[in-house]
């Protein structure tokens, strides 16, 4: 019997560069993140989406594309994260360091996938294409994939 969680994941892209956060601390710490986390009562996944970004970077955005779903499985944790994914290609503001995250710039050909969460390097090609997709993955520990499932839609 599995729970699940929602939590939202933006991720900022421009034509020649993506912007990920550095986390500080807490869970994923030590890996580039996209920006994101858990909604507030009473808000929609979209605004929880747009608070978490101005609070992990400093950054406004109007319109975000809804790009992706990810469902994560943890062995030995019957709680699912349902992670709704979001692309923003505009936005307001300056990256700003938060207590939770260092933000920087990486061009699209210098993605550090090996200081990212493995899924990473399967998903975001399709994210940076604006390909949608549904996707789950069963992870053990924080590092390892041991089964996924990933397709492309037309609509999420
Ligand atoms: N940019 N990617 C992320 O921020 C990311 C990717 N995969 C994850 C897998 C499990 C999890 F709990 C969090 C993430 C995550 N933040």
């Amino acid at each position: 019997m599995f729970t699940s969680k929602l939590l939202t994941l933006v991720l900022v892209v421009q034509p020649e560069r993506i912007l990920l956060g550095m986390k500080k601390r807490g869970f994923g710490a030590g890996l580039w993140n996209g920006f994101g986390g858990k909604l507030q009562e009473g808000e929609t996944i979209e605004e929880a989406a747009k608070r978490e970004l101005w609070e992990e970077s400093g950054l406004t955005v109007g319109a975000l594309q809804k790009i992706g779903n990810i469902k994560f499985e943890f062995v030995g944790s019957t709680e699912l994260l349902d992670v709704h994914i979001f692309r923003a290609d505009e936005f307001k503001g300056e990256p700003t360091e938060s207590e939770e995250m260092r933000p920087e710039w990486f061009s699209l050909d210098k993605i550090p996938y090996d200081s990212m969460w493995p899924d990473d390097y399967i998903w975001l090609p399709l994210l940076l294409q604006k390909k949608k997709f549904l996707a789950y993955f069963k992870f053990e520990g924080h590092d390892k994939i041991v089964d996924y499932t990933l397709e492309e839609v037309e609509d999420i």
